[in-house]
């Protein structure tokens, strides 16, 4: 029988972690029991013949044994291992991402992992190098939003809009893609898009324009982005359904980017394992949220068509790790079986990056896209609102 020790006491705590059945087996003495929240209330150790670690941990959530140091390096060493294990299997999935820096097993770990190469330990490429910043990133602001107080804000917050809905009505009402339009300030690959950038005048010129969504960069090192953004451009009472542009790799951003008025938030297959996709759409789907689950290649799409219940497909022709763009990249990964799929799954599908002209609209939209999501073409103009009409050669607002 095992024995279940919760381990978050005396200030210990192992991070969240999205793992596998198999993997808690593999694992020997992890389960994680995830409760509503994602968070690591819930989380337990078990132990088929409990370690000296579950014996001590369950010391002392019964308060019979202060936190020795021994204890410390024993759950150093198994969030440590829950790390690697988590990477085997993002590796296992075709994930090249690595979601943390590798480093070095902690004193006294003997273990299968001691002989395995770890790779570079700097990023091999931007996507590494902001999911390993976001990581850090997102550690810090816990600190300052905890959890509990996330979920009670959302409780308060008010109902959200139909993301997809309002894709699928754009593309009735003009017959062209429903179009998410992005406010974006910069990028890794663009740099600096708009130099006098004011989130809110862009947001409504998007709105009389016709844009269906909008989509608002979160991120502020890299794309000079905020939550801010996003919670003033909702507040100056823009109707059009927002997206929460970030890169998630924890699900307490999801309750924070509710509580900042996101109607939809974006999950980047790349950095995911499949059972994190899983869970987190779960999640938003109780917290009232749209997911966009963003794929770059074939492998990426194969995954993804497995996971249940996704609406919104986002094929991006932004290579993330090299920044090359490429159109035909919204074709190919729409023909063949894939391509059946999704229609029979009536998936709606998102073209992302690189449109500039009506021409380029038209091919996403033979390719079988019914939706878009342009940043640069857009926001660079003075009037954004006439680079709508430019973009799809008509005027697509409601008027
Ligand atoms: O745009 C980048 O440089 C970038 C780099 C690393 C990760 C993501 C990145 N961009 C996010 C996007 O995919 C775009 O903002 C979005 O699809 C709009 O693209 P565009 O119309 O080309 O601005």
């Amino acid at each position: 029988m095992d024995a279940l020790v919760p381990v978050q006491s005396a200030g210990h705590r192992l991070p969240l972690r999205l793992i596998s059945p198999s993997l808690y087996r593999c694992i020997g003495s992890v389960s994680i029991k995830r409760s509503f929240s994602g968070f690591p209330m819930d989380t337990r150790i078990s132990s088929r013949a409990p370690s000296q670690f579950t014996i001590r941990a369950q010391q002392e959530s019964l308060g019979v044994a202060s936190s020795s140091p021994s204890l410390e390096n024993e759950l150093r060493i198994k969030e440590w291992e829950v790390d690697m294990y988590q990477n085997e299997v993002a590796v296992s999935q075709g994930i090249r991402i690595r979601r943390k820096p590798p480093s070095k097993a902690p004193l006294g770990y003997t273990g299968p992992f001691d002989l395995r190469l770890q790779g570079a330990d700097s990023p091999s490429n931007i996507l590494e190098e902001i999911t390993w910043y976001k990581d850090q990133e997102v550690s810090k602001m816990k600190e300052l939003n905890s959890l509990e107080a996330l979920k009670k804000a959302v409780e308060n917050a008010p109902p959200t809009r139909d993301f997809v809905g309002a894709l699928r009505m754009a593309h009735q009402r003009t017959g062209f893609p429903g179009l998410i339009a992005e406010v974006k300030k910069a990028s890794p690959s663009r740099g600096i898009l708009k130099e006098n950038f004011d989130p809110v005048e862009i947001a409504q010129a998007y709105e009389r324009g016709g844009a269906a969504c909008l989509s608002v960069l979160t991120d502020q090192k890299y794309f000079k982005g905020g939550f801010e953004n996003l919670e003033a451009i909702r507040s100056a009472g823009v109707k059009c359904p927002l997206l929460c542009k970030e890169f998630v790799v924890d699900p307490w951003q999801i309750y924070y980017a509710r509580t900042k008025g996101a109607d939809a938030v974006l999950l980047i297959a790349a950095i995911l394992t499949d059972l994190e996709i899983t869970y987190l759409l779960k999640l938003c789907k109780k917290l009232g949220l749209a997911t966009l689950v963003e794929v770059h290649d074939e492998r990426e799409m194969g995954r993804v068509l497995g996971v249940e219940g996704i609406e919104l497909v986002g094929i991006n022709n932004r290579s993330l790790e090299t920044f090359k763009v490429d159109i035909s990249n919204t074709k190919k990964l729409l023909e063949g079986e894939h391509g059946r799929q999704i229609r029979e799954k009536d998936m709606i599908v998102v073209g992302e990056s690189g449109l500039f002209t009506p021409d380029d609209i038209a091919y996403v939209q033979a390719a079988g896209v019914k939706a878009v999501l342009v940043g640069e073409s857009i926001v660079k103009q003075n009037d954004p609102e006439k680079g709508i009409a430019g973009l799809f050669g008509k005027n697509i607002s409601h008027t």
